[in-house]
């Protein structure tokens, strides 16, 4: 399955650009969207619909600076709204937040011409969304990514939801947004740990369906992670793009939109077992050597192409190796890969590449000799 992309141009992002997510809703790139305020209501404001009387504004902690501006913003077009911040990062999504978050649309009434704008990262992003799918089974939800991850992943596509004890996201929704507004100079906060985990998915969608990507990465690591230059939007723009045909094709994940999910078994099995102290985006890293690993031992892959893997995500400075903590290991991991959405029945399925960067397949139940000798290799 390959996925092509428009060919996005060097002076990417000189003024904003848009994505269409097939004929349902938009993603608009820039620099100063937030605050540039287009003509009538305003980006956000015509976002909400002019039905909105009210909206929920839910944002994370690190961008509480941006909630000011977004809610003035919106109130100056008369809409009433109602500003939550959530916990940080993993912490959000759990049934007890969303449940806050109901709570509060309870007590001021929303109703279905009413909506909720997510502000944040990835975390935030999946959470304000589950919460707008879930509420009156689905009111308008308006996403503003302030991650790199939330960029070019999180915010677009409609998949939202929440962690619950058996693991990571099971519970949640295909829910579409009304609209993903992304304003690069948010990410001039971003810490920059943050910023290179959202490397990953970029480089997710080079390995899946866009090789241009992996090469301008390859040709200048340090440029790919620069907020000034035009190398970011660009790889910003080419990750979306793929998101948003992949998406547009299958939104829920009848097939086709299972390469989005490349290297997230293990990935998300590392995240599960450490008890979220990893970064979703470098456990994608190490997911997708783990994923590489296990495709050569298929024959799928040759040396050359698993080696690309741990020198492109090594070169941005993202992890290629896993060392579990103490009193955990592969035992654990399978268990937590077992329950991965892409399973059916006992057979585990992946993602994985078959004979090059573009092609992928998948690898359905690899032995557990397979599976223990790719943990082997990617342990740190
Ligand atoms: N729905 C999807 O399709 C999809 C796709 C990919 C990832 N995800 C989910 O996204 C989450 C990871 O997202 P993430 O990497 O954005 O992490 P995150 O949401 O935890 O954000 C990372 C950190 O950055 C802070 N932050 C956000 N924006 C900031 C800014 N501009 N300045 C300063 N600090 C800021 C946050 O408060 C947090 O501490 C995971 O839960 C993952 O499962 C979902
Ligand atoms: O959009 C998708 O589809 C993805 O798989 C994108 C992933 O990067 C993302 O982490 C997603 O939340 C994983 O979904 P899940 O279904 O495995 O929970
Ligand atoms: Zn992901």
């Amino acid at each position: 399955m390959t996925v092509g992309s428009e060919e996005p141009g060097a002076e990417a992002l000189a003024s904003p650009r848009t994505i269409a997510v097939g004929d349902v809703y938009d993603v608009v790139i820039g620099r100063g969207v937030l605050g540039s305020g287009a003509p009538g209501r305003g980006a956000i404001a015509r976002l909400v619909g002019e039905g909105a009387r009210r909206v929920l504004l839910v944002h994370a902690p690190g961008v509480a600076a941006l909630a000011g501006p977004v809610r003035d913003q919106l109130a100056a077009q008369g809409v009433d709204v109602v500003v939550e911040q959530v916990p940080d990062a993993e912490e959000a999504k759990t049934a007890a937040v969303a449940e806050r978050l109901w709570q509060v649309l309870g007590e001021h009434d929303f109703t279905r011409s009413d909506a909720v704008v997510a502000l944040g990262g990835g975390a935030t992003t999946d959470l304000g969304g589950f919460v707008a799918a879930t509420w009156l089974r689905g009111v308008r939800v308006v996403q503003v990514p302030t991650t790199l991850l939330g960029m070019v992943d999180a915010a677009v596509g409609g998949k939202t939801g929440i962690n619950t004890a058996a693991g990571k996201n099971l519970v949640g929704s295909f829910h579409e947004p009304a609209g993903v507004l992304i304003d690069l100079d948010t990410l001039r906060t971003l810490p920059r740990p943050d910023l290179v985990a959202g490397m990953a998915e970029v480089v997710k969608c080079g390995f899946i369906a866009d090789p241009r990507i992996l090469e301008l990465v390859e040709a200048d690591p340090a440029a790919a992670t620069d907020l000034e230059g035009p190398v970011l939007p660009e790889l910003v723009e080419r990750a979306v793009a793929v998101k948003a045909k992949v998406v547009a094709a299958d939104l829920k994940e009848s097939s086709l939109r299972e390469i989005l999910n490349y290297g997230h078994t293990f990935a998300h099995a590392i995240e599960q077992v450490e008890g979220y102290t990893w970064r979703h985006g470098d456990a994608v890293a190490v997911g997708m050597v783990y994923v590489a690993e296990l495709a050569r031992s298929a024959g799928l892959v040759d040396d050359a192409l698993v080696a690309r893997h741990r020198e492109v995500l090594g070169a941005l400075g993202l992890p290629t190796t896993y060392a579990p903590s103490a009193g955990r290991g592969f035992d654990d991991l399978l268990a937590a890969m077992r329950r991965d959405k892409k399973t059916r029945g006992a057979l585990l399925r992946f993602v994985a590449l078959d004979g090059g960067v573009g092609r992928t397949t998948r690898l359905e139940g690899p032995s557990e000799q397979q599976l223990r000798g790719a943990y082997d290799a990617v342990r740190g």
